[in-house]
């Protein structure tokens, strides 16, 4: 009988999953859900022949030249792989897969939340109700927000979740803008009405809302610098759901504060659990609003997630390609 892979998870994965995982491999969970520390991560990689990490494990270079030889696959359960060298493991000839798609839905109805929640200060107004309970009732001149209908969206990454976006807001009215890379094929724009800007400097100067959906690269790394985000207009809105770091969260905080920006939501931060101390103060005076990473977190995606890492992983020691396997042209 062929020997079954010896695969090692990071995190506590949907229970299904999990159990799918211990009948078709070797499986070590981590039943205690403690996230591993480096030391933990490279005793980790130097037996598992899979590694099935999640977005807060940082799978570095240093890492990953001390695994093991027997380390032939890393599956991510994530679809950002930002914390992974990809480069340093294919390098070492170690495969890399994500779970791209199953959690776009999810991902942009959060960005849409936000995008609603921060100019119509839904949180703020809900907290009247659960804390302070001291409503006085209607009236025309308190809590007011801005409206979202008619305003212009500019995304920053057309892609999948970019795109889900977009599909969304314009339902509430909203007209769509966006920067990609590369501009997207004629007949996405169209059925979008989107509106294609070469230039990203151009394009903050101009819109309400901006939202962050392009994935965290050396080339992104505070692709919102200070320069970037002091050209957006001072009724403008920030949203970000991708990563923290493609933000230069510092200086997002000091124009927020300064009235330079009117608010932003954001589900993603620069130092991860780590929040900003400047960012909850920011929330407590109704200027932002923060969620806990949580934009994929539906109980259906993570077990769509998990499924992909099931597939990948056994399509990979079946011989074949695994679907979603990162390739360098994806860096
Ligand atoms: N908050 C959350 O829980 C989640 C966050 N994410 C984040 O969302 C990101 C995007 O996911 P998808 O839409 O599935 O990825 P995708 O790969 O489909 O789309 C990303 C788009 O960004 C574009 N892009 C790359 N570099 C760019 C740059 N410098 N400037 C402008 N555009 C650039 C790409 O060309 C691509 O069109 C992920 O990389 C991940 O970091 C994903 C899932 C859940
Ligand atoms: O941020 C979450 C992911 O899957 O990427």
């Amino acid at each position: 009988m062929k020997k079954r892979p010896h695969v090692v998870v990071t995190r506590r994965l949907p229970d299904a999953i999990e159990t799918r995982m211990r009948e078709l491999f070797e499986t070590e969970l981590n039943i205690d859900d403690v996230p591993m520390s480096p030391d933990a991560l490279a005793a980790a990689m130097q037996r598992a022949e899979v590694l099935v990490p999640t977005v807060t494990d940082r799978i570095d270079a240093a890492l990953i030249a001390a695994a093991g030889p027997q380390l032939k696959l890393i599956a991510s359960f994530s679809n950002g792989f930002d914390h992974i060298d990809v480069e340093a493991a294919l390098k070492r000839g170690i495969a890399v897969t994500n779970t791209p798609g199953v959690l776009t839905e999810d991902t942009a109805d959060m960005t849409m939340a936000l995008i609603l929640a921060v100019p119509r200060r839904l949180v703020e107004g809900a907290r009247v109700l659960s804390a302070d309970r001291d409503w006085a009732g209607w009236t025309p001149t308190w809590m007011l927000g801005r409206r979202v209908t008619g305003k212009r969206l500019g995304i920053v990454g057309m892609g999948r979740i970019g795109q889900a976006v977009a599909r969304r807001a314009r339902a509430f009215g909203v007209s769509i803008h966006y920067h990609n890379r590369h501009r997207v094929a004629p007949q996405v724009e169209e059925a979008l009405e989107a509106t294609w800007w070469d230039s990203l400097d151009q394009m903050l100067a101009r819109m309400d809302i901006i939202s962050i959906n392009c994935p965290r690269t050396p080339g992104t790394y505070h692709l919102l610098s200070e320069r970037r985000l002091k050209l957006m207009r001072p009724e403008a809105y920030l949203v970000n759901t991708a990563r923290g770091e493609i933000v230069d969260e510092a200086a997002l905080i000091k124009l927020i504060a300064s009235g330079a920006i009117a608010g932003a939501g954001l589900d993603v931060y620069e130092n991860e659990p780590m929040i900003n101390p400047k960012l909850l103060r920011l929330a407590e005076a109704g200027k932002v609003v923060l969620l806990p990473h949580m934009g994929s977190a539906t109980i259906e995606g993570r077990i769509e997630m998990g499924e992909k890492v099931l597939i990948n992983i056994r399509a990979f020691f079946d011989g074949h390609k695994p679907p979603d396997r990162v390739l360098p042209s994806m860096l």
